[in-house]
């Protein structure tokens, strides 16, 4: 079922013979493009008109009114409701260990630099609910954001026609759990226009969604291509588009839990990528095999079918699992799961993947809902220079510098002599003046 790819044999550059969408976020950037320019220009009036035609509906009120917010908490179902605080709970445990503490440097006696970790001001997170309705990808937004302190915090999602035009409930449910109260009925790319530009006043409910600082979330092609194009415009974190998983298996891994760990992914997007890398053909076959069987029987068998024949997934070939670790390397998957004998060994050698998942007991569906890490995390290759978000996502660290006259005196020549050397001779004069006679005062 899997495209073959044989690396065997071989030092060819494995970057450029890897499988990858064709359909490519910098094509995806020139699509949206006029939308995202008319949401800029026309606001309200040019979301509608994208949500009618790529939603199918589009509801009067943008903005989710907190009364409804708190009535979907109220009627959910009790054993989501454990799930969800049970996924609350480990992900705040681990994002509560990311938080910085300002630090001081004394660089010289009476020269200090003080390192201050300040929040974003206003963040617009997106939760995806096309194909799929995403939950816990509130948890996984939400919670980081919470963690790092910042203040404001807007969350949009699709508007769902069997929802009168409303986001799905779980998600509303998932936003009244965490204490979110602003929320928006917007998906796709104009959601991600109306959060970079704000949308001036609703006419239905006279409310204005103001602009954000930085907008985080995963999405698809069009959300991805959305953030690329506005990144400047405000902050993004990585470009978490379509999902990717990559398995570097050997004999030891069991066909039927990679082949499941396959499809588990395709199941998000035609668009998903799913790659077996293994030096064994023998499981290689039997992965086909269990494709085979556990395929037709998945309740979403058509786009995870699309998914697994698409150019981007695939069986890589490998001579070893050197091998095979250079090209995960190259890859940079967004999860990379290690099905090997000593895979912990291995798993410390991964220098470029989003996540990576450790024997045969840490699926990336563990990490996808329960495990206490994130699950928005880099694709494309974005893992070779992104990380997940985290709590450093929502952060800014600021230098404070503090120097007394004694301390600037000292280091004053060298000052000027570096200003002299960029030929901005203003820069050494503004240290200069302040001592006019050279000397101590
Ligand atoms: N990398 C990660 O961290 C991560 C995490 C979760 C999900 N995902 C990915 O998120 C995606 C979710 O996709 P989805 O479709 O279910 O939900 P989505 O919300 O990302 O996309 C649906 C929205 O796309 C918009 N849309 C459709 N066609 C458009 C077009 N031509 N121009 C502009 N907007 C358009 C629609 O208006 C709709 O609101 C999947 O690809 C999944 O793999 C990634
Ligand atoms: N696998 C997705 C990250 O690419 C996250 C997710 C949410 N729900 C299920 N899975
Ligand atoms: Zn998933």
């Amino acid at each position: 079922m899997l495209n073959r790819i044989d690396l065997r044999g071989g030092a060819r550059d494995p970057r450029r013979l890897l499988p990858r969408a064709q359909l490519d976020v910098s094509v995806a950037v020139e699509r949206i493009r006029p939308l995202v320019e008319a949401v800029r220009d026309h606001g309200y009036p040019a979301i509608r008109e994208a949500s009618e035609r790529f939603d199918g509906v589009s509801p009067e009120r943008l903005r989710v009114p907190v009364e409804t917010i708190r009535a979907a908490e109220d009627e959910l179902d009790p054993q989501v409701r454990a799930a969800l605080l049970e996924s609350i709970t480990r992900a705040r445990k681990v994002h509560a260990d990311q938080r910085r503490t300002d630090h001081t440097t004394t660089v010289v006696p009476g020269g200090t630099v003080t390192e201050r970790w300040v929040p974003v001001d206003r963040v617009g997170l997106y939760v995806p609910g096309g194909l799929a309705m995403y939950p816990s990808t509130v948890v996984m937004n939400v919670v980081p954001a919470q963690a790092a302190g910042v203040r404001s915090l807007v969350v949009v999602s699709p508007p769902q026609k069997d929802n009168d035009g409303l986001p799905d409930r779980r998600v509303l449910a998932a936003c009244a759990l965490l204490g979110v109260d602003e929320v928006y009925a917007v998906g796709g790319a104009q959601a991600v226009a109306m959060l970079a530009h704000g949308a001036g006043v609703d006419p239905a409910g006279d409310e204005r969604c103001e602009p954000v600082d930085m907008i985080t979330g995963p999405g698809n092609i069009w959300v991805t291509a959305a953030k690329r194009l506005l990144r400047g415009v405000v902050g993004i974190d990585a470009e978490a588009g379509p999902t990717e998983i990559a398995i570097l298996a050997d004999d030891t891994a069991d066909p039927a839990h990679v082949a499941a760990d396959l499809i588990s992914q395709a199941e998000h997007d035609p668009l998903a990528a799913s790659v077996l890398v293994t030096p064994s053909t023998a499981l290689a076959d039997a992965v086909d095999g269990e494709l085979a069987r556990q395929v037709p029987a998945a309740k979403h068998a058509e786009r995870i079918g699309t998914a697994l024949r698409g150019e981007q997934s695939g069986v890589v070939l490998v001579d070893d699992l050197e091998a095979g670790l250079r090209v995960v390397d190259a890859y940079a998957a967004e999860h990379l799961e290690i099905q090997t004998e000593n895979a912990r060994d291995w798993a410390l050698r991964v220098r470029n993947a989003g996540a990576v998942f450790v024997g045969a007991w840490s699926p990336v569906s563990l990490g996808d809902y329960c495990a206490g890490s994130n699950h928005v995390l880099p694709t494309g290759g974005c893992a070779r220079h992104s990380s997940g978000l985290s709590v450093q996502s929502f952060l800014r660290g600021v230098h404070l510098v503090e120097y007394t006259q004694d301390a600037l005196r000292e280091v004053a020549p060298h000052v000027v002599t570096l200003a002299t050397v960029e030929d901005l001779p203003a820069h050494g004069q503004a240290v200069s003046v302040r001592f006019p006679g050279g000397g101590p005062s």
